[in-house]
């Protein structure tokens, strides 16, 4: 019943970009036997094996990198064991956990305690176990705050185990605005749970116009929601832990039709083509369950997609899901210690990509954002639109700066540097190739996609020219680089 911690992951650009380079994932056959984890089926992915010198395959967690968090790994070409395989660490049914919360309810408020250790709402008798356990609790929970669990579970001391990236009241304001605007009522809440809330917390009174069901891997929620309205669900390898959650889903979807939004904010950390990968599937759900009722969306073979992501890694999404594009809104959160020094200057790193026509977004004009009538679009204040380039070239929150010699625009902190022939920082070394080598086996002579060490997924040696084009066949949504207008 933890809460899963890779949400806690915050990466720094660095780190996040060396993750995401420092293995490769593997697209799985059809019908292949793959083991599972708690955390349902695992992926694949390869790496150099130090005796032998040649690139293994091995399956590891989805959802998690790291091992402390879940211990999972199986090398491919060993005897699966299915005897460690388990599908599910939930020790309560979601049916049953409904139940609690009901008898929970019933409780004076004196009596009424959360578990913020394990998650868990407690009922009477179970206090002094888990109190003995030196579990910390949040007590004399009011009914109120049981509308908000995203901000019950943000404990008051903000320590690192429970720091959610939630989105600050401005962050959703926004959203719901804009969601309304653009006439969306069925809200699929994947990895979003302030989002859910908020939508499930507008008073009926109140134009009651959305719908919405909160896909996450948090089991913490499903105390809080029915089936109808939560399922666990896990974004990298588009597992539901419980059938019940895949028919609520295309419920829900058929019920929307082209009135179905996908509003997601996935761990930074993950990886992105198994993001992509998931979120194809969902958009097939949806089609399939849509049907005839979807007229007007051209996204690109996904769904209508609201995706948050840093801008950094504008680059990896865009391969993967070409028909995104990025939006310049700043992202906001909660949590105000996410973000350095340097990055508070600049606002937040996480951006909105979407497959919805950029003009459709009315970004807040008292927040500095203005319409650029040549892009088409809303800007940031420091985002300036170069005629040079024909577009608002800023990504990074500074006002970027158009070099002659580069025929583009840089960040402000570069300049030109005609040893090297492109614009550099001032104290960079001048002629040092930056390139890292291969990340298979070190060697500094090629790329990973060259290494001599690299076999095929099952075991067959590969042409290396080939394989862009094999992965990109099996992980990159059908339709190319353009991008589309819905409506
Ligand atoms: C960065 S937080 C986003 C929260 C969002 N900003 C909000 O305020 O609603 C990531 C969310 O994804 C969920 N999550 C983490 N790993 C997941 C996975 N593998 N599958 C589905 N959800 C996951 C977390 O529980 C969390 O709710
Ligand atoms: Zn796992
Ligand atoms: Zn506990
Ligand atoms: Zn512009
Ligand atoms: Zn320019
Ligand atoms: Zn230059
Ligand atoms: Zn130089």
């Amino acid at each position: 019943m933890r809460p899963p911690n890779a949400v806690f992951d915050m990466p720094d650009q660095r780190t996040m970009a060396a993750k995401q380079l420092n293995m490769e994932l593997f697209p799985l056959k059809e019908n292949s036997q793959v083991p599972s984890c708690i955390h349902g089926p695992a992926l694949l992915f390869e790496r150099l094996d130090q005796s032998t010198k040649k690139a293994r395959k091995f399956y590891a967690c989805s959802a998690f990198r790291d091992r402390k968090e879940c211990p999972f790994f199986q090398w491919v070409d060993e005897k699966i064991d299915h005897s460690s395989q388990s599908s599910t660490n939930i020790s309560f049914s979601h049916r049953l956990l409904r139940k609690r919360y009901i008898e929970f309810k019933k409780q004076p408020r004196n009596n009424r305690h959360l578990c913020c250790t394990c998650g868990l709402l407690l009922l009477e008798d179970e206090v002094a176990k888990h109190q003995q356990e030196g579990h910390s609790l949040k007590q004399r929970i009011g009914l109120k705050e049981l509308k908000s669990p995203s901000f019950l579970f943000t404990p008051l001391d903000n320590n690192k185990t429970f720091a959610q990236y939630l989105f600050s009241k401005s962050t959703v304001d926004f959203l719901l605005k804009t969601l309304e605007y653009l006439e969306f009522t069925h809200i699929l809440c994947v990895g979003t749970p302030r989002i859910h809330e908020a939508i499930q917390n507008l008073k009926k009174s109140e134009h009651k116009i959305f719908s919405s069901m909160l896909l996450d891997l948090d089991e913490r929620y499903a105390q809080f929601y029915p089936p109808a309205l939560f399922t666990k669900y896990n974004m990298f390898n588009h597992h539901f832990f419980a059938p019940e959650g895949r028919e609520k889903v295309s419920e829900f979807l058929k019920e929307g039709k082209d009135h179905v939004i996908m509003v997601t904010d996935p761990p930074f950390g993950g990886m992105v083509e198994a993001l992509a990968s998931s979120f194809t599937k969902l958009s097939s759900m949806w089609k399939e369950q849509a049907d005839d009722g979807i007229k007007t969306h051209k996204g690109g073979g996904l769904l209508p997609t609201i995706l948050f992501f840093p801008y950094f890694m504008e680059k990896r999404i865009l391969e993967e899901l070409p028909s995104l594009a990025m939006l310049d809104y700043k992202v906001d959160y909660d949590n105000h210690n996410l973000f350095n020094g340097q990055n508070k200057k600049k606002g937040s790193p996480v951006r909105i990509f979407t497959n919805i026509s950029q003009v459709l977004f009315s970004l807040p004009l008292q927040d500095g954002y203005w319409f650029c009538e040549p892009c088409q679009r809303f800007s940031s204040h420091e985002n300036w639109h170069c005629k040079d380039c024909g577009a608002c070239t800023s990504k990074d929150g500074t006002k970027y700066v158009h070099c002659d010699a580069c025929l583009r625009c840089v960040k402000p902190s570069r300049v030109h540097c005609f040893k090297c022939g492109t614009c550099q920082l001032i104290d960079h070394e001048c002629g040092r190739k930056t390139a890292a080598g291969c990340h298979l086996c070190g060697e500094l002579d090629h790329k990973r996609r060259d290494c001599p060490h690299r076999t095929d997924n099952y075991g067959e040696e590969i042409l290396v020219n080939n394989r862009i084009r094999k992965r990109k066949k099996i992980f990159s949504p059908t339709i190319s680089g353009k991008r589309h207008r819905m409506k």
